[in-house]
């Protein structure tokens, strides 16, 4: 029998141990923030360890930059882990992509912009979006503060395999529809833990015709699924994607040939399949408190038949059962994160928004996930057009996404979000998330409510 591209991908690693047990599985590059990593380094220190490989590690700084003014940190705490991290990679000898420079970004768009993330690797971060660098045909996973230790110590990890999940996604998408809307759609009707104990390989003629930054969006939003693993099989879009970039291999031929073995064998059999007929799919918006509560712009909200969990996140949403998205009062609107914080993402709003201005209720922050985002959409003259139309243009970092910045959503305000969390609090205390793709939010920023864009994008 044939292998997956998960057991293809994890039995290149094991170093140690039986398959059903936990196994030790080496890592090719550890990625690191600065809000996971102190302990870990801490641990060294007390156990006067090196770092193994810190030339398979690149840290940077994300979560708790501000995105205006961003050398003058007022918050105590965050100020706390920046010096922290940028002493520790001093201390041990670790890149870091330090704020204000060129490399900075969020960590899931810098591994891929940089050429650090390649097929056939195995990825880790102290951060639960690491799946995102699946998209690229490696195992990509988030850990713990004391797994950070183990990485940086040893450059292995005490993994027990998942089983193999195939997300099938066949079809031509819609217009207006998104591949935002592929995974918001999915985990809007398989639920929040679909996935778990799953590694999940997305495939189909619909991935296929992907760019690798809507594949990204895809396996970034994996884990709101609850699989820790998405992947999907490298192929000419990948390796377009990465040639050229600062740490391509240099060998790039020969790194090709390798990487082009990277597929699930015809013979091979998934565990699960679950099927998206992403012909059939509309625009998503989330209309409650994780993202499993999510359905189709057009269809009412639903009902609580005695689901204390549904009447809690209408309680905190301020919403109705019956209801539809183009009744929330938006008057938040954010576009970025790594899930949609790439330059593609503002290319689609950009498009959206040129030469209109956003409803004068709505306050509209554009904040792009890397510097190198920033600078390309600069470029491009996007940052006018955002400006133009009455949007806030910020510094890169993971901002709005998570409260941990200064960058938060008032109390009982309801924001259209680019991102893959809406649990309560996430965008600050009392705030109302609804996620959707980007081109739903720069709509829902021009009206003030969402609309079924299906009748207005080309
Ligand atoms: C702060 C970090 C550990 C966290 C994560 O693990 O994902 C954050 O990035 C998030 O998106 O919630
Ligand atoms: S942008 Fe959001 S989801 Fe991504 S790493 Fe930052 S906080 Fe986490």
């Amino acid at each position: 029998m044939g292998k997956t591209l998960f057991d293809k991908l994890w039995d290149r690693h094991v170093v140690a141990g039986k398959d059903g047990e936990p196994q030790l599985i080496y890592v090719d590059l550890q990625l690191i923030h600065e809000v996971t990593s102190p302990q870990a380094f801490d641990g060294l220190r007390q156990n006067k360890r090196s770092v193994r490989h810190p030339e398979l590690t690149f840290a940077t700084l994300d979560h708790n930059v501000p995105t205006e003014d961003i050398f003058n940190i007022q918050d105590a705490i965050s100020r706390k882990q920046i010096e922290t991290l940028e002493a520790n990679c001093k201390d041990f000898g670790i890149r870091l992509a330090d704020l204000g420079t060129k490399e900075q970004g969020i960590v899931h768009v810098i591994g891929p912009e940089l050429g650090l993330t390649q097929p056939g690797m195995v990825i880790v971060c102290g951060d639960s979006h690491t799946a995102t660098h699946g998209a690229f045909g490696s195992i990509g996973f988030g850990i713990g503060t004391s797994e950070v230790e183990h990485v940086l110590a040893t450059q292995t990890i005490w993994q027990t395999k998942p089983k193999n999940m195939g997300v099938h996604v066949h079809g031509k998408l819609p217009n207006g529809v998104y591949a935002k809307d592929i995974i918001l759609g999915l985990i809007g009707r398989e639920g929040v833990a679909f996935g778990t104990g799953y590694a999940v390989e997305y495939y189909g003629d619909t991935i296929d015709s992907l760019s690798m930054e809507e594949r990204m969006s895809i396996c970034n939003m994996t884990i709101e699924g609850g699989a820790k693993y998405g992947c999907i099989k490298p192929d000419q879009t990948t390796f377009d994607y990465i040639q050229g970039r600062k740490y391509a291999p240099a060998d790039f031929a020969n790194a090709q040939a390798d990487w082009e073995t990277l597929y699930t064998d015809s013979t091979a059999d998934y565990d699960v399949i679950i099927d998206v007929d992403a012909s059939q799919l509309a625009p998503m918006v989330s209309w409650g408190t994780n993202p499993g509560m999510t359905g189709p712009v057009d269809e009412p909200f639903p009902e609580i038949d005695g689901d204390a969990n549904v009447q809690q996140a209408y309680n905190y949403i301020g919403l109705q059962p019956g209801q539809t998205a183009d009744q929330i009062p938006i008057t938040y609107a954010f576009f970025g994160s790594c899930t949609n914080g790439r330059l593609s993402d503002l290319k689609i709003a950009a498009k959206i928004l040129k030469g209109k201005t956003v409803d004068p209720r709505v306050t509209v922050l554009v904040v792009p996930g890397s510097r190198q985002v920033k600078q390309a959409a600069e470029a491009l003259g996007l940052d006018q057009i955002f400006k133009d139309a009455g949007c806030d243009w910020r510094e890169p970092g993971c901002s709005a996404c998570l409260a941990m910045n200064p960058d938060k959503i008032p109390a009982g305000e309801h924001c259209a979000s680019t991102t893959n969390r809406n649990f309560e609090g996430r965008q600050g205390a009392g705030a109302r998330t609804h996620l959707a793709s980007p081109a739903m939010v720069a709509y829902a920023a021009l009206n003030g409510h969402f609309i079924d864009i299906r009748k207005v994008v080309d």
